[in-house]
């Protein structure tokens, strides 16, 4: 197999990537991306910004239609076999067979990705364990729980141990509990050295894991840094003021934090409970700030300074909330754990 030396410390170089559908949907538009080795990358978006079309053409399940891609070193195009051997590939719907017990699941993905027979007994042994699904081995995976499944569909898609593997909104639909195990879960694969590549719609899931993110919208990205980067730009720090009066009051208070010149560069917005400012002082002027609320005959009923999340981040960079998907904690309903 030859592989591109320039690119080799890099999992994946992509410039300058599109893809439009062949009904004329431009999915992608001119995206670069460069996630170094070892790295645990997150590409975040909202419903339909690209995430999976980007994924499935740095996994050669689609072929761009513009720009160069390479994964390992290896070039989707002209050495997708190679590309394909060199990568686990998690895609959004599971693809565990629930007749089959957790073993037997991660001893046929075994099998079909050719680990050598001599192999198979440690390596299966090591990736329950690892999937934290050792005490449930013999099991049906019709009887796990959202979660336990998630986590069994990541180690089949580790059996061939490759060095980076992408993982398409796989804690989406879960409850709390079962996300954060298979955050355990994924930190553990990416400190022995696997780079992960992990597409998400949860803000939190970015912030937790990530060491950097890019934010992708209507197909183009938008910012990528690591997740501290990301909300240094946000510009500060905000103060949520909770304003009595209605609109009206909430407006005048906006106007007064505008104009009150309490705050070098802030940005003030109303929100449905008063006005948030960010600005670089606003721990420290926050209260000349309530002082001329007071002096204009507003009624200050609350007020809280902190430091921005990736919340605010996507907000200013998009002028838009991120909207998450609701938790179906349904889907742990009969559940073996
Ligand atoms: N096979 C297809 N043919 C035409 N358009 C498609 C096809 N698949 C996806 N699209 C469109 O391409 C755009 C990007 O979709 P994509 O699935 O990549 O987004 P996503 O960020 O992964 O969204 P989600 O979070 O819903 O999975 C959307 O407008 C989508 O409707």
């Amino acid at each position: 197999m030859d592989t591109d030396t320039t690119d080799s410390r890099n999992a994946i170089a992509a410039s300058d990537v599109s893809l439009t559908y062949s009904d004329g949907t431009e999915a992608v538009t001119d995206v670069d991306l460069t996630v170094p080795e070892g790295e645990f990358f997150g590409f975040l978006g909202p419903n339909g910004a690209g995430k999976t079309t980007t994924i499935k053409m740095l996994a050669t399940l689609l072929k761009p239609t513009g720009g160069e891609i390479r994964v390992n070193g290896f070039d989707v195009r002209e050495q997708a076999q190679s590309v394909r051997e060199s990568i686990g590939y998690m895609a959004q719907e599971t693809s565990i067979d629930p007749e089959l017990t957790a073993r037997e699941n991660v001893r046929f993905a075994c099998e079909a990705y050719g680990v050598p027979r001599s192999e198979r007994g440690e390596r299966i042994e090591e990736l329950l364990e690892l999937a934290d699904l050792a005490d449930v081995a013999d099991k049906r995976a019709d009887d796990f729980s959202g979660g336990m499944k998630k986590r069994l569909d990541a180690a089949t898609a580790l059996v061939h141990q490759p060095p980076l593997v992408f993982l398409d909104e796989p804690t989406t639909g879960l409850d709390p509990k079962a996300r954060n195990r298979l955050w355990e879960y994924f930190r553990r694969i990416n400190e022995r050295g696997t780079t992960i590549f992990l597409t998400t719609q949860y803000l939190e899931e970015a912030d937790q894991l990530c060491e950097r993110i890019a934010v992708i919208l209507d197909g183009e990205i938008v910012a990528t840094g690591s997740p501290a980067e990301l909300k240094r730009r946000v510009g500060g720090e905000l103060l949520d003021i909770e304003i009595d009066g209605g609109e009206t009051a909430r407006e005048r208070a906006a106007e007064v934090a505008s104009e009150s010149g309490v705050f070098e560069e802030a940005s003030v917005e109303v929100t449905d409970a008063g006005l948030t400012v960010t600005a670089r002082n606003a721990r420290t002027n926050g209260t000349d700030l309530l002082v001329a609320l007071r002096d204009e005959g507003l009624t200050v009923t609350g007020f809280n300074v902190r430091a921005p999340t990736l919340d605010d981040v996507f907000l200013a960079i998009t002028g838009e909330e991120l909207e998450e998907p609701a938790d179906e904690a349904a889907a742990d309903a009969g559940a073996v754990r």
